[in-house]
């Protein structure tokens, strides 16, 4: 019933959409597939399922064809044969049939007989703490429950790769957690692509991270890479980093929004007046009441609008003059030393060592 996760490799261009995009999975990858609306995502998960086809393109699953395409010419694996199961936001169950119908359904189809079908069909329904729903039409569940009934019925079909667009996008925030832990147990060991606004599941379910817009990759790499050292703008500010935009300057970057010019490493090389953001964790960012003198360090001067607790830190949100926002995080003994609140003025420094300049 484990499955070892699939090898994928995939080259697909729908000039329509201006999409143009190439990722490969290593056998067990779980990539998070990331970007803002309208970037290529839901396309990226139809063409791998196989209910869009592109204008040109190749893509292998285990190192078997699942299409090689040019304009109406090549060769196309209809989805049903792809061994691909693509998991949507709404569940589609069959309305007609019992939950324990529903996740038989796949094995049956590929040849299984009637008693190992419900044999498996029960296994998948118990993994996923669906077991007692068996007999129960999909009208009679709620989403969360028909949001599990549905993960049992996508691996019960035993896919190579499991395409996850946004599971938990129509779910109720109280039932997302329990569903993120059975699913993270789910893909262990299994290859799959998951479409997400969602940082935490970025977090928890995926071991790689591709980030897409308009159509074209503009970082990927192992996730906790992605997160730490972002270099789009986008991932910046998913992973709850401080982004300030502008252009790039003598060894800095001259804000958009005006005040002094920020110092930081830039990843690559940046010519003057190029379009560029810098980037700094609010973990870098040290607080203080008045500006320290004679420092290296960039000083912001803020006012506090927000104080946020996190686990043993304080998130301390500002705004600049200029009206950039930029967060801190001190732990709570730093906010009661220096009587931090909403509307009181600070300085936040940080180094440009720990600045990271990058174009945009
Ligand atoms: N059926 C369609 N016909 C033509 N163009 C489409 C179709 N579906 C999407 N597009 C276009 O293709 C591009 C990529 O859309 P896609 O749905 O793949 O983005 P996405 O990243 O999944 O977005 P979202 O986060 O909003 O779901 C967009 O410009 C979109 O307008």
């Amino acid at each position: 019933m484990s499955a070892a996760g699939a090898t994928v490799s995939l080259t697909a261009e729908v000039a329509e959409r201006g999409f143009a995009v190439e990722i490969h999975l290593a056998a067990g990858d779980r990539l998070a597939v990331l970007g803002p609306n309208g970037a290529g995502k839901s396309t990226l998960l139809s063409v791998l399922a196989g209910t869009l086809r592109p204008d040109r393109g190749r893509a292998e699953l285990d190192g078997s064809l699942l299409f090689d395409v040019a304009g109406r010419q090549g060769r196309w694996r209809p989805p049903h044969t792809r061994r691909v199961a693509l998991l949507a936001q709404d569940p589609l169950l069959f309305p007609n049939l019992t939950v324990l119908e529903n996740v038989a359904f796949g094995p049956r189809a590929a040849g299984a007989s009637r008693t190992t079908a419900r044999e498996q069909a029960r296994r998948w329904l118990s993994a996923v703490d669906a077991a007692a729903l068996a007999d129960r039409r999909p009208g009679q569940l709620s989403g969360g429950q028909a949001q599990r009934v549905a993960v049992a019925r996508a691996v019960a079909a035993e896919p190579r790769v499991l395409l996850l667009d946004e599971p938990f996008a129509a779910l109720d925030v109280t039932v997302a957690p329990l569903l993120r832990r059975m699913l993270r147990d789910v893909l262990a060991e299994r290859s799959a692509l998951i479409v997400t606004h969602d940082l935490l599941d970025a977090v928890l379910l995926s071991n790689r991270i591709v980030v897409l817009n308009e159509g074209q990759v503009i970082e990927q790499g192992p996730t906790a890479e992605v997160l730490r050292h972002p270099t789009s703008a986008f991932t910046a500010r998913l992973a709850g980093l401080n982004l300030v935009g502008g252009t790039a300057g003598d060894g800095g970057l001259r804000p958009r929004q005006g005040g002094p010019s920020v110092g930081g490493v830039a990843r690559t090389p940046l010519a003057p007046g190029e379009p560029a953001t810098a980037v700094f964790s609010p973990n870098a960012v040290s607080v203080y009441l008045s500006p320290p003198h004679g420092s290296p360090r960039n000083v912001f001067a803020v006012t506090i609008t927000e104080l946020e607790p996190r686990g043993d830190q304080v998130r301390v949100r500002a705004l600049t003059a200029e009206g950039e926002s930029l967060t801190a995080d001190v732990t709570p003994a730093a906010v009661g030393e220096l009587d931090l609140y909403p509307g009181g003025r600070a300085f936040y420094t940080v180094k440009a060592a720990s600045v990271t300049l990058y174009p945009t």
